[in-house]
């Protein structure tokens, strides 16, 4: 298993790009599906999660041609196969985001119940509410959820939505599935990120129309038919938020080309506040950090809020800053993880609940850690890179799943990092 070697103690200085965005381009590989016409999908990150989810549609009956540029072509003409399963499911919960295009345009879907995952229980009931709004009949059998439409009905009809709480991949169900359905859909308390604004955006140059994306009402006027397109995936924000946090914490100057500062602006204050300087230039942002910076408290929420894939990136700064910090989580009930192992390079951190107070120390020293989710890996990457001596990060295929090449950027900006077997 791979694990990521690190010798800390070096400032970050540099340039490198930002990759485009996970949690976008796997709802739009999956909107992909939309139409038999061909989809041109750029700036897809070369990610484990990508590469599921392309193996997911091409078992599906798909072709998906992946360029060493980073664009994806996908023809889905016929789909013999329109099934999520377990097998896929488990390894990335995103698999979800099936149901929604399948039940469109096939009028049937078979996906795994995707379960409980590291970070909490993450149920997907909204999305099975929402759909069922619309008409789908879906049952759960064998840990699977097999939908389909009433008898005599060719598509989904239009309907008012509104989730019992704001879910990213909930609302991207639901304007997949809205886009080829009859009448009008109204998303209400609709996720508001920037995946969604561009989800949006992907689907109306397929001739969907989807108003209101961006903001928490969402109308999808369906149409009976949606066409090939060409779309360029929004940059990272979570990866881009992770560098920025690289450098405060390891103090240093770099430019992060196009990373999208508007996407960040929760992240960007506050990292202004610690005392970092973080500045929107022409085509990315510019980071510049030295000395000790003041920990800073803050509360996770919905975009634009404070993003809970940021919150053990920025708790591993408050580790080594100057004073106390209050940190809540409100959107997972168990995503702090990362903290045991923060406390194993010798950061002081108290967990109550969903709140963990750290208390700043001048120094983390070296250790063998193990990551536990995704975000929670990119916490003690950044923690090793600050630490005295020797740091290994075990379990990186977590960190595969949503970081293209982090150890390669970090080594060009001058850090001592290598991938071991
Ligand atoms: C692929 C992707 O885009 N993943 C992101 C997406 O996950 P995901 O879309 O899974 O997260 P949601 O926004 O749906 O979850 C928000 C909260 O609602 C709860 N909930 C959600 C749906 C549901 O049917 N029932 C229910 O109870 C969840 O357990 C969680 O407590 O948004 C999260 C919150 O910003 C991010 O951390 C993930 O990186
Ligand atoms: C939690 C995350 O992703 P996923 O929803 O794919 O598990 C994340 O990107 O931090």
């Amino acid at each position: 298993m791979d694990k990521l070697l690190i010798r800390g103690g070096r400032p970050l200085r540099g340039e490198i790009r930002i990759s485009g965005a996970k949690n976008a381009a796997l709802p739009e590989l999956c909107a992909a599906l939309l139409t038999p016409e061909t989809m041109t999908l750029r700036n897809i990150p070369r990610l484990q999660d990508v590469a599921t989810m392309l193996k997911l549609i091409r078992n599906m009956g798909a072709t998906a041609e992946f360029s060493p540029d980073g664009t994806v072509v996908i023809e889905s003409r016929e789909l013999h196969f329109p099934e999520a399963p377990y097998e896929m499911v488990k390894t990335m919960r995103a698999a979800v985001l099936a149901l929604g295009p399948l039940l469109a345009r096939f009028g049937e879907a078979t996906v795994s119940l995707p379960g409980g995952c590291a970070i909490g229980a993450r149920p997907v009931d909204q999305h099975i509410k929402g759909l069922e709004k619309m008409g789908a009949e879906i049952v759960i059998e064998h840990g699977y959820m097999i939908a389909k439409l009433p008898k005599g009905w060719t598509r989904l009809k239009g309907a008012n939505i509104r989730t019992d709480m704001i879910t990213v991949t909930g609302t991207e169900n639901f304007m997949m599935a809205a886009a080829l359905a009859e009448g009008e859909t109204v998303l209400e308390n609709a996720a508001m990120e920037p995946e969604i604004t561009d989800l949006g955006e992907m689907l109306n140059a397929m001739g969907a129309k989807v108003t209101g994306h961006g903001t928490s009402e969402i109308r999808i006027q369906g149409v009976e038919k949606l066409h090939g397109a060409t779309h360029k995936v929004v940059s990272d924000r979570i990866e881009c938020g992770t560098f920025l946090c690289a450098v405060a914490a390891t103090g240093g100057d770099v430019l992060l080309k196009d990373g999208r500062a508007e996407h960040l602006e929760a992240v960007i204050d506050l990292l202004k506040a610690a005392g970092a300087e973080v500045q929107a230039v022409e085509g990315g942002i510019r980071v510049r950090s030295e000395g000790r910076l003041e920990a800073q408290s803050f509360k996770t929420t919905e975009y634009p809020g404070f993003p809970t894939d940021m919150q053990a990136q920025f708790m591993a700064l408050n580790c080594i800053a100057e004073g106390d910090s209050k940190i809540t989580e409100t959107i997972f009930e168990n995503r702090f993880m990362h903290v045991s192992e923060l406390m194993r390079m010798g950061a002081r951190i108290d967990v109550d609940g969903k709140v963990a107070i750290t208390h700043g120390v001048e120094r983390l020293s070296g250790a063998i850690v193990m990551a536990t989710d995704l975000r929670a890996s990119a916490s003690l990457v950044i923690a090793g890179l600050v630490a005295d001596g020797e740091t290994m990060v075990d379990r990186i295929y977590h960190l595969d799943r949503g970081y293209e090449q982090m150890e390669a950027k970090l080594r060009e900006l001058g850090a001592d990092i290598e991938r071991v077997k």
